[in-house]
């Protein structure tokens, strides 16, 4: 289905509009600095202000955005080795398909190779848990910048590479927003790139050296509980990166332009925000329990089938609704020649697939106990995240579906969790 790319009306705005978007672009920065510095206080209380600031010089190294550079760099040219399948993305609104690699899955198995290797020839990779800090600074830095390139860029481009929601005519909202929809060099699309690969990577990279560096502080072992953080969320990185085409039907790549949102999501957010509950694990380690850790494992288990379920259903649906796995589910026809599944998991919620996600954010804060609520962090912000996204999907649906959209929301009431939202 081609989009539509007229600017959004002052109603249509997101975020708050103008002064919304600019409360944003000094918010998260302000949010990323307090929840690493609280995380690394002795009293670890999310109300109340880190204790002591350290000095600015804590705040920055040369060697720290070197690192970072080399990061990018790297996986930028993993990005582009000619191995994997190509495959198109959704028509747009000049009836083109745009081409993308789905090497991600290789590019994590090759970077988890050379992590090896290095960490055999002596890599002291558990070092990078105290370069947190200048590396969120130099990671921001380079988002702020990148998200600045990218504006100037976008107008170098015809109206109808334009992403639907970002081009407003205000600098601030269109900055945060992002103004250009699949901003590239060549074939390197940068927005997906981002999305997919440095900060989910490098999300997964920082678990390690948390671990590791446990490890060395406990002669040897790491916890049961930091075991059981990286290693469900490890599973969740190796999941997006081996399931890459599904990320070509999100909100983010098909709607939202890249800006200064989806930049510092991907690139600061996600792995310093993301790796929070392991970051508090190595200053606050918690005992876990057998039993307890089993129970956590189930979660787990159930929150990953639902998830898992649920989005393979509806990307099997979309990719082929006469696969044998989906024939027999039962849809409603919309005026666009596409239907809406309406049973099976699409039937049992609006968005079971963040039902899933929900259940597996609680049982990565669970292994850090109960007595702090700084790892429940990323489950609270997930709860906001996902139901503002769902409400924008259903926007974007009721647009796109009209009446059938109605009547599967008559159909199916609740949006994510069963007879309660
Ligand atoms: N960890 C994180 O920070 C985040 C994780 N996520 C996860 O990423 C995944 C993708 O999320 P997201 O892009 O938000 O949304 P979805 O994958 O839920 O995609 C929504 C789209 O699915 C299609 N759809 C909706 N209902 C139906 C139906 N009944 N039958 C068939 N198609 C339907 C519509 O598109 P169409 O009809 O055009 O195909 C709709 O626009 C989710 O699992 C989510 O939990 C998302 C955001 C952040
Ligand atoms: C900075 C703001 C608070 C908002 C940032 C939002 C971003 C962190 C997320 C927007 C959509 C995302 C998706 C993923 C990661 C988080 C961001 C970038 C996934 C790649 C996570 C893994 C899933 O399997 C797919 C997700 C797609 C959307």
């Amino acid at each position: 289905m081609a989009q539509q790319q007229t600017a959004p009306s002052p109603a249509e705005l997101e975020f708050g509009g103008p002064l919304g978007t600019a409360a944003l672009l000094l918010l998260l920065p302000l949010t990323l600095f307090h929840l690493l510095l609280t995380c690394h206080s002795g009293p670890c209380s999310l109300l109340s202000l880190p204790p002591e600031l350290p000095p600015l010089s804590a705040f920055w190294s040369s060697g720290a955005l070197l690192l970072l550079l080399f990061w990018l760099g790297f996986q930028a040219t993993l990005y582009l080795l000619p191995m994997g399948q190509v495959t198109e993305g959704r028509m747009l609104r000049d009836k083109s398909h745009l081409q993308y690699p789905l090497n991600g899955f290789r590019c994590l198995g090759l970077t988890a190779l050379l992590v090896g290797l290095g960490l055999a020839g002596g890599l002291p990779l558990g070092n990078l848990s105290e370069m947190l800090l200048p590396l969120a600074s130099a990671a921001t830095v380079t988002a702020f910048f990148l998200s600045l390139f990218l504006y100037l860029k976008s107008f170098t481009v015809p109206p109808s590479a334009l992403a639907p929601g970002g081009n407003s005519g205000n600098p601030v909202y269109d900055f945060f927003l992002g103004r250009e929809l699949n901003p590239r060099f060549g074939s390197f699309d940068l927005k997906y790139f981002c999305e997919l690969r440095p900060g989910l990577m490098g999300w997964a990279l920082i678990n390690l050296a948390l671990l590791l560096r446990e490890a060395e502080r406990q002669r040897g072992w790491p916890s049961l509980a930091m075991g059981l953080v990286s290693a469900f969320q490890f599973i969740y990185v190796a999941d997006a990166l081996w399931y890459e085409e599904a990320v070509l039907t999100t909100i983010d790549i098909i709607h939202d332009g890249f800006g200064f949102m989806l930049a510092f999501g991907d690139l600061v957010w996600v792995p310093f925000i993301y790796s929070l509950q392991a970051q508090f694990l190595l200053n606050h380690p918690q005992a876990l329990d057998l039993p307890v850790a089993g129970a956590i494992c189930l979660l787990k288990v159930i929150g990953y089938v639902i998830f898992r379920g649920a989005n393979s259903q509806k990307n099997t649906f979309r990719r082929n609704p006469s696969d044998p796995s989906v024939a027999g589910l039962e849809t409603i026809p919309t005026a666009t020649g596409r239907h809406l599944l309406v049973s099976g998991w699409w039937g049992l919620v609006r968005h079971p697939n963040y039902l899933g996600d929900l259940i597996m954010a609680l049982a990565w804060s669970l292994p850090c106990g109960v007595t702090h609520l700084l790892p429940y962090f990323y489950f609270f912000y997930f709860v906001i995240l996902l139901v503002h996204r769902e409400y924008r999907d259903e926007r974007q649906c009721l647009q796109k579906y009209g009446l059938a959209w109605r009547e599967y929301c008559r159909r199916v009431p609740y949006r994510i969790v069963p007879y309660i939202y």
